[in-house]
């Protein structure tokens, strides 16, 4: 569904640049359900921000199905974002419209595109277990429901791929386990491939395959021993992270082999710029280089 291969986006203000991704490598399968982790800065959001048409890359190859996202003309990208891609943010505020009901606020982008259909909208409220506050205006709804209707909108003209950034970040843990457990009914039902973008590791330990970013680049991936340990089941209050016992970590490699060694072992050993690479036919391993006067 997903193909980024170096991937790199450059902001130029008018003094600086800032090179918020270098070259990042990422597939996503169609139907999968996973998450992106990262630090504060470390290019999540401008990750996101491409993948649903909202900012342009600077250079890369990123394909999304068969929309080739470098490449995309201005009008193009409208039919994308409209029909490819569904969006939800952390504050929903400005897709939804508070004197309107939650129906309404469904029917909204469907009318916008053409595509109405209020059986459909009445469906995906249900979905998100919001049947009976349909009829509701947005503004008495709680902070939790309105992320439900966001949820609910961000489908309503049924997007193959649904792109979701700190979704759970302004609401309690309760809310997010439900939130979660939405997002994995919909993948489960509807298919349709979700990529979540998180620092939350609780979120991230409930998912099958997460890949964390590190200064614009992917650096490890972890991927759930048994899928059945990430999965949501509605007992797990989360409180766990990434645990060992459920995940397995990997160190991603680009096309041409390379890899991106975390900050805290190069400091912890004190290896700048270079570093001595050994290879006894089973590992690999790095070293510092040893001082002149060891030799
Ligand atoms: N519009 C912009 N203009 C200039 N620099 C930007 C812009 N957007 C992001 N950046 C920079 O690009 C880098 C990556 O930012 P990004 O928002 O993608 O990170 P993030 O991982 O999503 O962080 P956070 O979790 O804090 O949202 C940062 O150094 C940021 O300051």
């Amino acid at each position: 569904m997903i193909t980024c291969e170096g991937l790199v986006k450059i902001y130029k203000t008018d003094e600086i640049e800032v090179v918020a991704l270098q070259g990042l490598n990422i597939q996503v399968e169609t139907g999968e359900l996973m998450a992106i982790i990262g630090n504060s800065g470390s290019g999540k959001s401008t990750l996101l921000n491409i993948l649903g048409g909202l900012d342009r890359p600077s250079a890369g190859q990123v394909m999304v199905g068969d929309w080739d996202l470098l490449k995309i003309t201005d009008q193009q990208l409208v039919e994308y974002k409209r029909n490819t891609v569904g969006f939800i943010w952390q504050n929903n505020a400005r897709n939804l419209v508070s004197y309107l009901t939650a129906l309404e606020n469904v029917e909204m982008p469907m009318m916008l595109s053409g595509k109405y259909d209020r059986e459909y909208a009445k469906q995906l409220l249900e979905w998100v277990g919001l049947g009976h506050r349909m009829n509701n205006k947005l503004q008495q709804l709680s902070g939790g429901e309105q992320q439900r209707v966001a949820i609910a909108i961000s489908l309503a003209n049924r997007p193959k791929l649904l792109l979701a950034d700190e979704p759970t970040g302004s609401v309690d843990t309760k809310t997010a386990d439900m939130i979660l457990s939405i997002f994995r009914k919909l993948n489960e039902e509807l298919g349709v491939t979700i990529v979540i973008v998180t620092h939350d590791m609780s979120v991230a330990g409930k998912v099958n395959r997460v890949v964390a970013i590190r200064d614009g680049m992917t650096s490890t991936e972890f991927i759930a021993r048994n899928p059945l340990i990430a999965s949501w089941d509605g007992t797990n209050t989360g409180q766990s992270a990434l645990s060992q016992r459920a995940h397995e970590e990997y160190v991603v490699l680009d096309r041409v082999g390379r890899l991106q060694v975390p900050k805290a072992y190069l400091e912890a050993l004190q290896i700048k710029g270079k570093a001595t690479m050994e290879f006894d036919g089973e590992t690999i391993t790095i070293k510092a280089p040893r001082k002149l006067n060891e030799q």
